[in-house]
């Protein structure tokens, strides 16, 4: 081989590679992330590959590979693979999270980052505690539409940070074209799964032969993908034409660009859509994973209402600016993006030239995957790595700090999520302010007896608890007042 051998892997079938094995793995119940460690250990190597139908994908098990090549040579280590059916087929590309790495991603990322990066964020700091109020009364109700609460409020606060969406028939019709439009993702269940991803001259099959379901399924749900990227999109120019917009990113940046709009309209409206795919089902899974978390160990729920009422006291909400003052709350949801992160690969990366790493050669065209799962539970970087322990991120006599995961939660390099600071605040008000005012507790089952918390989490591309029911019972007749009012006084 030119640049020397390929990093070590299994090698499977000449030709297929590990076609049936990979195609296996996507319903087996040992899950992928923890595949690649084990072929970490067996071929002694934190740097792993194998390739499917000549297609390579490389897999960075350690800290120290992705800091070497994801970022320090991010250069050539940021495209992001040729997704043939979701983007070729299926329309995707608008997506930020599926461009291609060029100026035209560049435009796009540096347009979302001005609204997403930690100065800015501070100004949705309103919009995050309507939609914890809004949140209270939902949770003393129904507690068991949980999900579904967490769910709007996720998703409230990026439309409204996007599009300026108040009203709950605008969340609804959008948060619907979503559902409908990722489950078609989901269905094509990631790259590889279909063989244009292979072999893209598949593409251009006529859409009538009797191999081409494909085809004709993908150009149906790219109906879906395309009505996501410009029905909320029509709807907000209409109004910003009608001058009876709520003040917000997209309306911001028409006024912007209002001498541009030919080259700027896209980039406005594609980020606008990218926002709210990328943040609002991962929000989710943080927040219902914190409060499984804390129901499962009720022991850390007691320390940090303590730490809340020592600091705060009990006639008023946590708030963001109380965050340094309760580390001990505020690391609830560090840990629980370390012990169980949101996505346990990152997105994957793709090489656009040809590399030699520790005398391995990764050639240009190769996809690149940081297992994020490995390094957070790394025990030389988390001593036990498997006990949920929020102390870990907390300062404290002869204690050091462990590093803190959204070096690595959020993926990498130049790719790294731009939309963490938002997600951060968003969870961490959430949970302080349920934990200031209630007790998280096993929900009943008919006898009154409660029923066990298990922490079980899906295994897909956003990682989420499996659906699970809790009750929220308020600390006292003060802290009912406070989910009352929230922060509407
Ligand atoms: C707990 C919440 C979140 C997690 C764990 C998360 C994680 C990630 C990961 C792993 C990636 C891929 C990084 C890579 O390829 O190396 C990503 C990309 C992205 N995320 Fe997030 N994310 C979260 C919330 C958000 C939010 C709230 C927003 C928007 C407001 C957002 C916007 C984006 C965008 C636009 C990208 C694509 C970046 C690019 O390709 O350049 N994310 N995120």
């Amino acid at each position: 081989r030119r640049g020397g051998p390929l990093p070590p892997g299994p090698k499977g079938l000449p030709f297929v590679g590990l076609l049936f094995e990979f195609k296996a793995w996507a319903t087996s119940s040992k899950p992928k992330w923890k595949r690649y460690c084990e072929m970490s250990e067996k071929y002694n190597s934190d740097v792993v590959s194998f390739q499917v139908l000549g297609d390579r994908t490389v897999v960075l098990n350690s800290v120290k590979a992705t800091t070497d090549l994801l970022e320090k040579r991010s250069s050539i280590y940021s495209d992001r693979p040729p997704l043939h059916m979701v983007d070729g087929l299926m329309g995707w590309t608008f997506d930020i999270n599926h461009m291609r790495y060029n100026d035209k991603w560049r435009l796009h990322r540096k347009t979302f980052h001005q609204y997403f990066q930690p100065r800015s964020v501070p100004q949705y700091y309103p919009f995050e505690r309507t939609a914890v109020t809004a949140l209270f009364p939902k949770l003393l109700e129904k507690p068991d539409d949980l999900r579904a609460h967490i769910k709007t409020l996720a998703s409230s606060l990026v439309l409204r940070v996007t599009y300026g969406f108040t009203t709950e028939e605008e969340n609804e019709y959008f948060v619907a074209l979503v559902d409908r439009a990722f489950g078609t993702i989901l269905d094509v269940g990631g790259r590889g799964n279909y063989l244009v991803d292979y072999f893209p001259l598949l593409k251009s099959i006529p859409t009538w032969l009797p191999g081409a379901a494909f085809k004709r399924k993908a150009l149906r749900w790219r109906e879906y993908s395309q009505e996501l990227r410009d029905g909320p999109w029509k709807m907000i120019r209409k109004s910003h034409a009608e001058g009876t917009a709520v003040h917000c990113f997209a309306t911001e940046n028409m006024d912007k660009f209002s001498g541009e709009m030919d080259e700027m309209e896209e980039i406005i409206r594609n980020c606008s859509a990218s926002a709210y795919l990328a943040g609002s089902d991962t929000t989710v899974g943080l927040i219902l994973s914190s409060i499984l978390l804390l129901m499962y160990y009720p022991e850390v729920q007691k320390r940090a209402q303590a730490e809340i009422d020592a600091v705060i006291g009990d006639s008023r909400l946590p708030d963001h600016s109380d965050r340094e003052r309760i580390p001990y709350t505020a690391a609830i949801i560090t840990e629980a993006l370390r012990i169980y992160p949101i996505g346990r690969l990152s997105f994957p990366h793709y090489t656009t030239e040809d590399d030699i790493y520790e005398g391995h050669f990764i050639p240009k065209g190769t996809a690149v995957l940081g297992n994020i799962w490995a390094i957070l539970h790394d025990e030389s970087i988390y001593p036990d790595p498997y006990k949920f322990d929020p102390e870990r991120f907390v300062e404290g006599e002869g204690r050091t700090v462990q590093p803190h995961p959204k070096t690595w939660a959020f993926g990498f390099g130049r790719r790294i999520c731009p939309g963490r600071w938002f997600a951060l605040d968003t969870a961490y008000l959430t949970i302080a302010c349920i934990l200031a005012t209630c007790h998280i507790k096993c929900a009943l089952d008919e006898n009154g007896n409660e029923i066990p918390a298990k922490l079980e989490y899906t295994q897909g591309l956003i990682n989420h608890p499996k659906p699970y029911r809790a009750r929220f019972v308020p600390r006292s007749a003060k802290a009912l007042n406070l989910m009352k009012q929230g922060f509407e006084h």
